[in-house]
């Protein structure tokens, strides 16, 4: 069954009990429109992660539906692959390969998966290197690398598959404090460029200048979501309140 809107994700009574009375989701509903920033926020343990990670099926949901670009990926005739592949995911530790070179990093899965040629691969890294100023560590290998320049990379890892949208769960919390700009900076060009995003974050400050729409979750559930001046400047929800009083 396909959505009637034309939201590029939409997620409907989405709940995910990992045991029994442990409900990380409890009927989420959430829609991503293309070209939107959508910062999900919340205390620690309200189920952010696990609503991100739901969404490409890293998480099987227990009940509900995740509807990507129209189809129903819980339907069997889905290729589930293909649909992951319009999903880049931008993990906290980075999940770079530590054997392979930078290059090889972002290489590998456009010529093993959209088939491009190894000439092809590595023309479009060496672009996408450029723009994040890294093109000189094409050679190097992860553990050479500041955690800012690896998530970097695996930012623009991420794009060489060309995908429909972004996933990142927590893109700045592994880092040191100097690290988190250049990182974030990189994010804001990607917005800019209309690139559409989910953003599970801590960085209220992106959240409130880049994201189109930020999420508040609490206790499993999606308590109030709006245009961030809305949300920041006048939270409805007593527990919205109760949060931005303490992380503001
Ligand atoms: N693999 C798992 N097995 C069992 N319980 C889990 C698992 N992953 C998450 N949970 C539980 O689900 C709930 C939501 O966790 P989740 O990681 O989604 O929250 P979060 O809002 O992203 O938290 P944080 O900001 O601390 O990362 C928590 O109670 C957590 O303990």
């Amino acid at each position: 069954m396909a959505t009637s809107n034309n939201a590029l994700i939409s997620v409907r009574q989405l709940t995910k009990e990992f045991r029994r009375g442990v409900v990380a989701l409890d009927h989420c509903d959430l829609e991503v429109y293309r070209g939107e920033v959508v910062a999900i926020i919340g205390p620690s343990g309200s189920g952010k992660s696990t609503l991100l990670r739901s969404l490409n099926l890293l998480e099987q949901p227990t009940s509900g539906a995740i509807y990507f670009d129209g189809a129903d990926l819980a339907d069997k005739s889905v290729n589930i692959d293909l649909h992951r592949q319009k999903m880049g995911m931008v993990f906290q530790h980075f999940n770079l390969f530590p054997h392979k070179t930078v290059l090889q990093n972002i290489t590998m899965a456009p010529v093993a998966l959209k088939k491009k040629t190894p000439q092809e691969a590595r023309q479009q890294a060496m672009t996408l290197l450029e723009r994040i100023g890294l093109a000189d560590k094409a050679d190097e290998y992860p553990n050479m690398l500041s955690g800012g320049q690896k998530q970097r990379i695996a930012i623009v890892r991420s794009l060489a598959m060309e995908p429909e949208v972004l996933l990142f769960d927590e893109p700045t919390s592994a880092l040191d404090p100097e690290m988190v700009g250049e990182v974030l900076d990189l994010m804001r060009s990607l917005a800019a460029d209309g690139m559409t995003m989910v953003v599970v974050t801590h960085e209220m400050g992106f959240a409130r200048e880049v994201a189109s729409r930020v999420v508040f979750m609490a206790d499993g559930r999606i308590l109030e979501e709006g245009a961030p001046a809305d949300l920041f400047d006048h939270p409805q929800d007593p527990r919205l309140k109760d949060f931005l009083s303490k992380v503001l």
